[in-house]
């Protein structure tokens, strides 16, 4: 399989000697695991949300790509801790620290520790669009119907 390089500055001394650089979990993974890079853990009350910095700028630099930062399903369902963002999107021309907004949308206190993993990083292929102005559509099956408009939901 071929690899997207991307280029990744660490803005943290800590990340790459006590916090691991991402990576993905098995030769298949999709996601790349985001980790906290905090000075102490740091408790979220229920409802609570804070931006958490992972210590990592990356630049796409390429267009036709972009990124999303995306919970981590386990911490999700068992924890409450999800996105306050609920999709974080990484521009291409992005070069700032990577920030995950953490929400803890269960009904227990949940603690971060330094280093845990909180999310995880997808490159993505895009498209960008440029308008074409029309007055009207070519005719399609579904036309204008929506929201639940094939079935009873
Ligand atoms: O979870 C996130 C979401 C975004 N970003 C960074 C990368 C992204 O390219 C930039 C801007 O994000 P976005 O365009 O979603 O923010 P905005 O609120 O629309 O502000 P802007 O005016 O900066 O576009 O912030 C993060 O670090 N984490």
């Amino acid at each position: 399989m071929t690899k997207q390089s991307l280029q990744v500055r660490v803005l943290d001394p800590r990340i790459g000697d006590t916090i691991p650089l991402p990576e993905y979990a098995t030769d298949g993974s999709a996601g790349l695991d985001l980790r906290a890079c905090l000075d102490q853990p740091l408790t979220l009350e229920p409802g609570q949300t804070e931006l958490l910095k992972t210590g990592l700028a990356i630049h796409i630099g390429d267009p036709s790509l972009a990124a999303m930062i995306l919970p981590r399903s386990g911490l999700g369902h068992k924890h409450g801790i999800v996105l306050g963002n609920l999709v974080g999107l990484i521009d291409s021309d992005y070069q700032g620290e990577l920030m995950v907004s953490c929400w803890n949308r269960g009904k227990t206190p949940f603690t971060v520790e330094a280093g845990e993993r909180i999310a995880q990083l997808v490159l993505v292929p895009v498209v960008q669009a440029e308008f074409e102005l029309v007055d009207s559509f070519e005719s399609s099956d579904r036309g204008a119907g929506g929201f639940g408009s094939t079935g009873k939901h």
